[in-house]
C-alpha cells in the first residue's frame, strides 16, 4: 500500500469529551472529530462530563453515555467520508483511573454484535455498575486506610505501587464498591479501566490494561509488572480474574472486530495497540525530552516529566513510562483546574477569556504580594479546600479586586505546580523547556504566567489534543516494533509560544507561597 493510502487514528476519551485524531504516515495531522457530553449528550444531563452525587464526594460518569460517544464520533467521520479501508491502527487514551464493570455475560454479547445496531443499543444490559466511578471521585478515604493499614503504611505503597492511597486511584473505588454494593460486584465478569474499556470496544473483546495507565490503581508492583498480591487481596477478593493480565502500552492486543468493518468499512488487517491514560498520550505526543516538563491545562491541572530513577513519595505519583520501558513518568494532579479558571472567569471577567486575559496583562508578575488559594473542591495536592486570600504582609483577606483575583488565581495554581514537580524530583536546567498542553493552553497571557512562574521558555504544539496526537503516534509504532523515538523523529516539533518575563526572576517567593500553604492546611474545614 502506498504511504498516502495509510492512516493511523489516536483516540481521547476525557473529563469532558471523546476526540480523536488522524495522521498519515508522514505523522502530519489530516482531521481531526469530537463529541462534548454536556453538549452533544445532553440527555445524560452530565455538567464537566462528570455527576457529583449528594454527598459532594461520590463521582462519577454514565458508561453508557461514553458508549454513545463512541457510536456517534465514529457516525460523524463516516458522515464526512472518512476513510476507515486506511486506517492501519489504532490507539487511544483516557481520562485515569476510573473504572468500567463489566456484567457476567457481556464478553458473549461482545462476540455477536449485529452491525445494523448502535452499540450503546447492544451494550445497554453488560454493565454490572452503570455510573462509573471518575478520577473526580474523593469518596474512599476509609478504603485508602484500609489499603495502606494493609501494605505497612503509605511509603511502603508508594514504594510498591508508585503512589501512596489515593482516594481516585481504582483499587480503593473497586474496595467501595465491593463493600457497598457486593452482588454488583459478584455479578461483574471484568473490570476495566476507561482507557481499557475504550479499547474493549475497538477490539470485540476484553483489552488488556497497559503498564503505564495501571500504574494509577494501586495495584500493580511498577517494577515488576505484575499485580500486587497483597494489594489485590487488600481491595477485593477474586480480583486478578476481574482484571485480566496488564500488558506493555506499546503492545498491539488484535485486530479491530468483526462489527466495526461491517458497520464502518475498516479495514480487517487494522491493529488496536493498547490504549493507556491521558497524560501518558500526551507525554507520547510531546516529544519530551530529559529537563523538560509537561503543564496539562485540561479539566484537571497536571505536571509531568520523565525520570530513570524514581523516588515515589507521598505527593505526587510514578507510573509506568508509556513509550520508554527503561524510565518512569513522574506526575502530579490537581483537581482545580479548567473548572476553577472558568468560574473565576465568570465572576471577575464577565465570562470572556479575553477580559480574562486583559485582567493578566494589566497585572504584574508577582501579583504585588498577593497571593491565592483557590480550591473549590477537595483538592488532590495538596489535600485543602476553600478560598484562601493573602495580603503581601500575610493577613487574611475576604476579597481582591478583579484583576489581582485573576492573577492570584493563576499564579498559584502554577506555583503550586512547580513546587510540587520540585519536591518529586524536577530539576530545573537552563535549558529546560515547559511544554503546555490541554484546552487552556490556547490561552498565550495564561501561558506567560507559566513561564513567569518557571523562569522558562513554553512550548506547545500545533494542537491542545496532544493525548490524541500521541496516540496516534503509538498506534504507528507499536505494530513496528521500533523504538517510539526513531518512529516519530520526523514528526512535528513542539514551537516556542512565550518566554520569560525579565522582572519574573525575582518576582516569586516560593517559600513563602509554602509557608502560607502550610498555613491553610491547619485551618481548612475538611469534609467528615
Ligand atoms: N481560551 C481559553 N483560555 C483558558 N481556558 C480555556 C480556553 N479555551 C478552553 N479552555 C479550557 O479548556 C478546558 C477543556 O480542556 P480539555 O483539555 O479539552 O479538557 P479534557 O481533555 O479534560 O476534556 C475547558 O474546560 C476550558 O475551561
Ligand atoms: O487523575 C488524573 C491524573 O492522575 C487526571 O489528569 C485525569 O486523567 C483526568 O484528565 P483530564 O480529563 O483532565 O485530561
Amino acid at each position: 500500500m502506498a504511504a498516502e493510502d495509510k492512516c493511523y487514528l489516536g483516540f481521547d476519551l476525557s473529563t469532558q469529551q471523546l476526540k480523536v485524531t488522524a495522521i498519515d504516515d508522514e505523522l502530519k495531522v489530516i482531521s481531526e472529530f469530537k463529541m462534548s457530553f454536556d453538549e452533544d449528550l445532553s440527555e445524560f444531563g452530565t455538567s464537566g462530563g462528570a455527576e457529583i452525587q449528594s454527598d459532594k464526594l461520590t463521582v462519577t460518569a454514565p458508561v453508557l453515555m461514553w458508549v454513545k460517544a463512541f457510536d456517534l464520533v465514529l457516525e460523524k467521520m463516516k458522515n464526512s467520508k472518512f476513510d476507515f479501508t486506511k486506517v492501519q491502527s489504532l490507539s487511544g487514551s483516557a481520562q485515569q483511573h476510573g473504572s468500567v464493570y463489566w456484567k457476567d455475560g457481556a464478553s458473549d454479547t461482545m462476540k455477536n454484535m449485529p452491525a445494523n445496531r448502535y452499540l450503546h443499543y447492544i451494550l445497554e444490559s453488560s454493565f454490572s455498575v452503570k455510573d462509573s466511578p471518575i478520577w473526580m471521585d474523593s469518596s474512599t478515604s476509609s478504603e485508602c486506610q484500609n489499603l495502606e493499614k494493609a501494605i505497612g503504611g503509605p511509603e511502603r505503597l508508594a514504594e510498591i505501587t508508585g503512589s501512596r492511597a489515593y482516594e481516585r486511584f481504582t483499587g480503593n473505588q473497586i474496595a467501595k464498591i465491593y463493600k457497598k454494593y457486593p452482588q454488583q460486584y459478584k455479578d461483574t465478569e471484568r473490570i476495566s479501566l476507561v482507557s481499557s474499556f475504550l479499547a474493549t470496544l475497538f477490539l470485540g473483546s476484553y483489552a488488556a490494561i497497559d503498564y503505564s495507565d495501571g500504574s494509577g490503581m494501586n495495584l500493580l508492583d511498577i517494577r515488576r509488572h505484575v499485580w500486587s498480591e497483597k494489594c489485590l487481596d487488600a481491595c477485593a477478593p477474586g480480583l486478578k480474574e476481574k482484571l485480566g493480565n496488564p500488558m506493555p502500552s506499546h503492545a498491539v492486543l488484535g485486530t479491530i472486530s468483526p462489527y466495526l468493518i461491517e458497520r464502518y468499512g475498516f479495514n480487517p488487517d487494522c491493529k488496536i495497540v493498547a490504549f493507556t491514560g491521558d497524560n501518558a498520550g500526551s507525554m507520547a505526543g510531546l516529544r519530551i525530552e530529559e529537563g523538560d516538563i509537561v503543564v496539562s491545562l485540561g479539566t484537571s491541572d497536571t505536571v509531568f516529566f520523565s525520570v530513570k530513577d524514581p523516588k515515589p513519595a507521598v505527593d505526587g505519583h510514578i507510573f509506568c513510562n508509556p513509550v520508554d520501558c527503561e524510565s518512569y513518568m513522574a506526575l502530579v494532579c490537581f483537581k482545580n483546574g479548567s473548572l476553577t479558571r472558568e468560574r473565576i472567569r465568570d465572576e471577575c471577567a464577565n465570562g470572556s477569556w479575553d477580559e480574562f486575559s486583559k485582567a493578566l496583562k494589566e497585572t504584574t508578575p508577582g501579583n504585588s504580594g498577593y497571593i491565592g488559594f483557590y480550591y473549590d473542591v477537595l483538592e488532590i495536592t495538596p489535600a485543602a479546600i476553600g478560598i484562601h486570600r493573602f495580603a503581601p504582609e500575610n493577613c487574611k483577606l475576604h476579597e481582591f479586586p478583579k484583576e489581582v483575583e485573576i492573577r492570584a488565581l493563576i499564579e498559584g495554581q502554577f506555583m503550586s505546580k512547580r513546587l510540587y514537580a520540585e519536591a518529586l524530583g524536577f530539576k530545573l536546567r537552563k535549558e529546560s523547556k515547559v511544554l503546555a498542553t490541554g484546552g487552556a493552553s490556547v490561552n498565550l497571557d495564561i501561558l506567560q504566567v507559566l513561564s513567569d512562574v518557571f523562569n522558562s521558555p513554553v512550548y506547545t504544539i500545533k494542537t491542545s489534543d496532544s493525548a490524541c496526537l500521541g496516540s496516534a503516534f503509538r498506534a504507528k509504532q507499536g505494530p513496528t516494533g521500533k523504538a517510539f523515538r526513531d518512529v516519530i523523529k520526523t514528526g512535528p516539533e513542539p514551537k516556542l509560544v512565550v518566554r520569560p518575563s525579565p522582572e519574573s526572576e525575582k518576582a516569586y517567593c516560593v517559600s513563602r507561597f509554602q509557608m502560607l500553604e502550610h498555613s491553610i492546611m491547619h485551618s481548612c474545614d475538611m469534609p467528615e
